[in-house]
Formats: structure tokens, sequence, C-alpha cells
């Protein structure tokens, strides 16, 4: 897609020519005469690169203060000074101020598209080691203040520091890995190296390659994910696919603190604490002679279980304020306020990808939710799969079979299930749910033991 490029200059001529010749490069340019019209342009939506005057006669702010904001609200954000003749020592200070770089004025077209390709360029590595920052955990942080989630807090706090062998349970997209990112991050191993292994995904004949690595008759080596992880820690993704053949080499290496390498005589010795995560019940897969017994012991060390997203509803505004953020500053879109029904229907659905299917359908909105920063997010912009948990309504094929039915039953089912999806989103508290739908607990109680709910 083509880069966005804002030029602030109060010049018309200035802005068609800067603009002419960006556009004749490929980009897409947008102008603004004054700070306002340049503010307005950057919040409906977050430009590539910004090309900034540095007097703009006329405007509220100038050039150095307009500088000052976008530095305050979208410290990423490239600019790039515009100087006239003359005050280069305005320029070199706005420099100092964040801005990037600055062009002359009289500028030739071929300096004015290098310094946009470098702009954008840093902007763009700035952007990814920034990502890959926060995918390797150093900015992730377990969101949530539901009893379930900081239960699980507590539990990796206590067992960050022990150097432990721990093995989390949980159902896919729950935020296992998470969870082993932050024992790591908490432990005295943290500035060592955080290794995924993958056993869901690396095929039985590669997996011991991947852990082990190789030597040959020459003494050529590949560093296996064990080796690289020395002084750090091991997460074995979905444990319970690993191979049976790997199982038992994986059991020895626990037991002798050793290894070799595939094809190799030399005994490796590594210093690694191994995390595992599973999201089947490993128990039953060793009762059933899938998994052996005792490594299941020794992986197991502390067990930890991470709860599923349905049973820490409360947290959903957080979580999804959270992955706006995240979003937000990884994409450059708006972050939005959702509405009260919109929240209600995320908080009633049962999630089954989890904390991840969440934050898709987070970002999803964000793209759909359009140009507009300021408009709410209603419910129609779910997707149906979210918002079919919830009770039928007038309009969809459900509220056809209602109409079918005498008024009372229908009202019945109504009731019963608008009851039941507004439980579920309290996580079952009756107090809360009492509160919201306007009722009396005790009338709630009545209520739904005529419904034949609970
Ligand atoms: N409590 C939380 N706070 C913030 N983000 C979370 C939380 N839990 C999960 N996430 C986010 O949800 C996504 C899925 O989490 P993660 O990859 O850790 O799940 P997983 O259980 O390991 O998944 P899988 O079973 O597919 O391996 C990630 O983007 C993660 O950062």
């Amino acid at each position: 897609m083509a880069k966005d490029i804002l030029i602030v200059d109060d010049e018309a001529d200035i802005r068609d020519l800067v603009a002419g010749i960006l556009e004749d490069e490929g980009y897409n340019a947008r102008s603004a005469a004054d700070s306002d019209a340049a503010i307005a342009e950057i919040e409906s939506r977050r430009p590539s690169l910004v090309f900034l005057d540095i007097w703009l006669q006329g405007s509220r702010l100038d050039g150095l203060e307009l500088l000052e904001v976008i530095k305050r609200d979208h410290p990423d954000l490239p600019v790039v000074m515009i100087s006239g003749h003359g005050n280069i020592e305005t320029a070199v200070s706005a420099i100092k101020s964040g801005a990037y770089d600055y062009i002359e004025k009289p500028f030739k077209a071929d300096r004015l598209v290098l310094i946009a390709a470098r702009a954008l360029e840093t902007s763009q590595l700035r952007r990814e080691v920034k990502d890959l920052r926060q995918r390797s955990g150093e900015s992730s942080r377990l969101v949530g203040h539901s009893s379930a989630a900081n239960h699980l807090r507590n539990a990796i706090e206590r067992i960050a520091p022990t150097n432990s062998r721990v093995l989390i349970s949980g159902a896919p997209g729950s935020g296992k890995e998470l969870a082993a990112r932050t024992i790591h991050a908490l432990s005295s191993r943290s500035s060592g190296p955080f290794l995924v292994i993958n056993a869901a995904t690396i095929t039985p004949e590669n997996m011991e390659i991947a852990l082990f690595g190789t030597e040959s008759a020459e003494g050529r080596r590949v560093v296996g994910a064990l080796e690289e992880a020395h002084g750090g820690t091991l997460f074995i993704d979905e444990v319970a696919d690993m191979p049976r053949e790997t199982q038992n080499r994986i059991l020895r290496v626990l037991v002798d603190q050793n290894f070799q390498r595939v094809g190799g005589s030399a005994r490796v010795y590594v210093d690694v604490r191994i995390i595992s995560s599973t999201s089947r019940d490993l128990e039953r897969e060793t009762q059933e002679g899938r998994f052996r017994e005792d490594l299941f012991h020794r992986l197991s060390v502390v067990p930890v279980r991470v709860p599923a997203l349905a049973e820490r509803r409360d947290d959903i505004p957080e979580l999804i304020d959270h992955f706006m953020s995240q979003i937000s500053a990884s994409s450059g879109l708006p972050k939005r306020r959702i509405g009260d029904d919109a929240l209600a229907v995320l908080q009633s659905h049962d999630w089954p990808g989890n904390v991840r299917q969440l934050r898709n359908n987070v970002e999803r909105l964000m793209i759909l939710a359009g140009g507009d920063a300021d408009a709410v997010i209603t419910a129609e912009l779910l997707p149906a799969e979210v918002g079919a948990s919830l009770p039928p309504a007038p309009g969809n094929s459900r509220a056809e079979e209602m109409l079918a039915l005498p008024l009372r039953d229908a009202r019945e089912i109504f009731e019963r299930e608008y009851l039941i999806a507004q439980i579920n989103r309290f996580g079952g508290n009756i107090s809360r749910t009492a509160e919201f739908v306007g009722m009396e607990r005790s009338a709630l109680h009545r209520k739904l033991k005529t419904l034949g709910v609970g």
C-alpha cells in the first residue's frame, strides 16, 4: 500500500510542489495550510510521515509548536521540517525536539525524495523493533484483575524465581505462552534467551534436530534449541504432541543434564529451565499410554492452569482497551470507543478461541470502524458468530420461530435466554446481574427458579 505523507505549509505553491514530487514517486500526499488543519488530518488517520514548515504564517501554532504537539501525541511519527534560507538554527533545534531531519528551501526534487524514503525506512525499522520486542515479551504483560487473573498472576510471581520446571495447561489461545514469557521475565534468567519450540508444528523427523541440533562427521555443528537456550528458558509448546522417541531423549536430558547432538558423540552440558504447555489433559494422555509418565512428573513439578476467557469475563473491557492500545501503536489505527451494546455482546460470548480470538475481533473492529475516530462501535459491527449467543431479537431468524408461539411462551424463551446471557456476562454473579437488569436480587432468584434456570 502506498505510504501516506502529510505536507503542512502555509504557502499553497510549496504544498503543491512537494505533493506533486511525492505523488510522482508513488506516495499518497495530503496537505494542510495551518496547525489546526494539520492536527485534524493526523487525527483522522495517522500519516506515515509529515513534512512541516517551520514558520507557518497565520496559524494558531507555528511549526515548532506543532512539532511539539505531534511528538507528544504520536511520538513515533517521523517529521521532516521545511526551513527557509536563514533559519537553519531553528531547524537544528527542531531536530533536538524530535524532528527526523530538515530540508532547506529551495530544494531539489531528488533531495526531497531521498529524505522521505530515509525517514520512512527508519520509522518502519523502529516499528519492527518495537513489534519484535513486544512479541518477545518485553512489553507484553498479563492484563486483567478478575479473581481468576489475579490468582494466575500470584501463582506466576511465586513460581518465577524458583527455577522449577513448570507445566502450563489451558485452552488454545488462553495465554499459555504469555504466562511462560512472564515467568521467564520475572526469573533470574530474564537476561538470558527465551526460546519457543512448538511440538505441534514440527514434524516428528525434525523434532530431534530442532531440539538437540546436529553434528556431522567433519565436526560441522548446527545448534539446537536446548543449546541456544543455555542460561535461559526453553518453552515447549503443546508438549503432548512430542513423538515418543523424543520424549525418551528429553527425559534423559532432564535426568543427566546433558545430551548429544544428532549424529554427534560429544556431550553438551546446558543450564536450561524448561517450561512446557499443553491444551490437552496430559494426565489422561499419560494414563492412556500416549505420554511417558516419568516425563510427565519431571515436567510438571509445578502445574499452572491458565483459565479460559469465559472464566474471566470481567477482564474483557480491560483486555479490549489493552489490545486497542497495542494495535493502535503498531498499525496507526485510532483507538475506538466500544458502545454499551457491543460490550455486552462481547462479554456474553463464549470465546472458544479465548484471548487470541478476542484480540482478532478487536483488530477487525478497528479496521471496520472506518475513518471517523469519534464514532462509537455498536453491536452491528460484530461478526455474526460473536452475536450468536444473544437471546433472539426481532429481525433475525429465531424471531420468526418465536412468531409462531403465543406471547407467554415466546416471552418465557426470551426471558430465559436473556437472563442466561446476562448471568454469563457477569461471571455468574447474581447481585451484579440483578443490578444490571434492574431487579431485586430475591426477585431475580424467584424468576430464575420459575424459568428453570440454575
Ligand atoms: N492476560 C492477558 N493479557 C494480555 N494479553 C493476553 C493475555 N492472555 C493472552 N493474551 C494475548 O492473547 C494472545 C494469545 O496468547 P498465547 O499465544 O499466550 O496463548 P496460548 O495459550 O499459548 O495459545 P496456543 O494454545 O495457541 O499456543 C497473545 O496475543 C497474547 O499476548
